[in-house]
């Protein structure tokens, strides 16, 4: 596993180490004990996927509110997505910067997001699958979120959602849910 450090401050990508042969590949995709020698959370709490009928699906921007920060390691393992993270961690220097990633089966990449960042993505194709591992419990009371679109934000998503749901068409935008909390 190789471990990339993005622009956004704790957040990373990781690369498997795939061994191939004339079969396939044999990769590792977690190993608890290198995730805390390399200072990450142990991201084996609760494991839950997400499956996408249709391209253009956007599901975000999530993130549970403290002090039930979510830290999650996210990979597609089906088809592919534009995988979006924003900082909305108080204080931080890059308070409100997004960063995008495309996760896909073929390149296998994890994205590990800490705490105290939104998440959302739009997929690229029909039918895709994201595995989500996450290093704290899902507490529903605590569930918050920004809307796809915020004009402050000014995220380049790919093109319009095609499905999305009521609720996360009608999430605020950064500014109002800080101004409410
Ligand atoms: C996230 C989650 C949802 N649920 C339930 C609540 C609800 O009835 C149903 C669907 O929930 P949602 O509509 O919130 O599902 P979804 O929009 O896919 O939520 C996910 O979006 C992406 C962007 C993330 O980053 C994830 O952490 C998660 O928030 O599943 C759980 O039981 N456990 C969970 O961990």
């Amino acid at each position: 596993m190789m471990f990339e450090r993005l622009m956004l401050d704790g957040a990373l990508l990781i690369h498997p180490d795939r061994h191939a042969d004339e079969r396939g590949y044999f990769a590792r995709t977690y190993c608890r004990e290198t995730f805390l020698a390399q200072g990450l959370k142990d991201c084996s709490l609760q494991c839950s996927t997400s499956f996408n009928a249709r391209r253009g699906t956007l599901r975000g921007l999530h993130l549970q509110r403290h002090p039930h920060g979510e830290t999650k390691l996210i990979r597609c393992v089906r088809g592919q997505v534009h995988d979006i993270i924003v900082d909305v961690r108080d204080g931080s220097a890059s308070y409100g910067r997004w960063h995008a990633v495309h996760l896909s089966e073929e390149n296998g990449l994890s994205l590990y997001v800490p705490a105290g960042f939104a998440h959302g993505f739009m997929t690229l194709v029909d039918e895709t699958e994201l595995l989500y591992q996450m290093a704290d419990p899902f507490v529903s009371v605590s569930a918050a979120g920004i809307v796809w679109n915020d004009p402050d934000l000014d995220i380049n998503w790919p093109f319009e959602p095609i499905v999305i749901s009521a609720k996360d068409r009608s999430l605020p935008t950064l500014k109002t849910w800080r101004d409410a909390s």
